[in-house]
């Protein structure tokens, strides 16, 4: 099997495992350092935390923005990251990492088997798995009108859509949407919602019916949905709607599943690193809210600075003849974004 791999894959010399901002920024870094690199993310985004749990918010706390919204911060990641052309791949989750020989990774996914000579982990709080929707027909309908990832906002326009849930996600998802949808209606099982406060005051103000106490009960249609039975929860009422799409807004779990049986040094839910954000396997890295070593604060920024500190250990690593201090970036005269836009002052 092990020449299979060597023979059969692809290989780079870098894969990151994850593409929340700590991978995203690990992947733009090794372009930097001039390391080929995958970058393999379980869910059909980018973005981690930031665009599947809370994209409308803002964030206060990322160097040189006063404030952000997590999705446009994600925006920005990607195309810093693109000008070194990594190799992406989405929807694929890695399952085992295996070391075939000394310089050598397998990444064993549900898509196949991808090389590299060093691994970057940067998993969060693990893979995320969305909350299924309560209704039995649940299942039979997903992707049929049932999304558990909200799409670009343009994929609803015009439709009757029905989000459920009550945080944020669900809120802001509501809101992002009564623009471009001919109605929009949010059903939340309990009265209060665990949403920013003035989300709350926003939603009450706008176009979208919001029922509370309120649960899915069934949902109907034949290729696709078309409506759905709501249950009050108290009184016991129910009623119909149309609907063309469903969006959960029930969140995700998360879970380091598989990582746990890869042969790392995992403390609770965390891997442990040394000051080079090394694991306990030689070539194997691991940065941002998945990593623990003494004074582990998890925050955006600080998965920034583990990138820089782990890509360029990971280049010596490959290459022990490289330097590990990267120089500065400010005497560089081959950045790809001078050569597109107006060349280096
Ligand atoms: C509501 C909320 C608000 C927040 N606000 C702030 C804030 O204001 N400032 C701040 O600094 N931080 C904030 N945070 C925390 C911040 O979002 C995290 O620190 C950050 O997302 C960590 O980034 P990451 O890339 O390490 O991990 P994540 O964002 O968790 O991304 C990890 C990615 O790895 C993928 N993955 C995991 N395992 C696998 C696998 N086996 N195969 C393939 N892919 C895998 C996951 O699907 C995920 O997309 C907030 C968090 C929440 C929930």
């Amino acid at each position: 099997m092990g020449m299979d791999i060597h023979h059969g894959a692809e290989q780079t010399d870098v894969a990151v495992i994850g593409g929340g901002p700590s991978g995203l920024f690990a992947a733009f870094y090794c372009g930097m350092r001039g390391l080929s690199c995958r970058l393999i993310e379980s869910l059909p985004q980018l973005g981690g935390q930031l665009t599947a749990l809370y994209p409308e918010k803002f964030i206060y706390d990322v160097a040189g923005f006063s404030k952000i919204r997590a999705g446009d911060l994600i925006e920005r990641l990607k195309a810093q990251m693109m000008q070194f052309e990594p190799d992406i791949r989405l929807s694929e989750q890695v399952l085992k990492l295996e070391k075939l020989d000394e310089r050598l990774f397998a990444l064993h996914t549900t898509q196949g088997v991808h090389t590299a000579k060093a691994v970057i982990i940067c998993g969060g709080i693990g893979m995320f798995t969305p909350r299924k929707l309560p209704a039995a027909e649940a299942g039979d309908f997903e992707g049929r009108g049932i999304d558990y990832l909200m799409k670009e906002t343009e994929a609803y326009r015009d439709k009757r859509v029905l989000v459920v849930g009550g945080g944020d996600s669900a809120v802001d998802y509501a809101l992002m949407l009564e623009p471009v949808a001919r109605q929009v209606t949010l059903i939340h099982r309990r009265d209060q919602f665990r949403a920013h406060e003035h989300s709350v005051r926003r939603l009450y103000d706008s176009s979208i019916n919001v029922h509370v106490f309120t649960e899915l009960q069934a949902i109907h249609g034949g290729d696709r949905v078309e409506g759905a039975t709501l249950l009050n929860n108290r009184t016991k009422e129910t009623r119909e709607i149309a609907v063309d799409v469903i969006l959960s807004g029930l969140g995700f779990s998360a879970s380091l599943g598989p990582m746990k049986t890869w042969g790392l040094n995992i403390e609770g839910n965390e891997i442990v690193v040394n000051s080079r954000m090394e694991t306990n396997i030689p070539g194997v890295f691991a940065v941002g809210d998945i990593n623990t070593y003494p004074g582990k604060v998890k925050l955006i920024v600080t998965g920034f600075g583990e990138a820089t500190i782990a890509v360029n250990h990971a280049k010596t690593y490959i290459d022990p003849s490289a330097r590990t201090n990267p120089g500065h970036s400010s005497s560089r005269t081959d950045m790809p974004v001078d050569r597109v836009t107006t060349g280096s002052r």
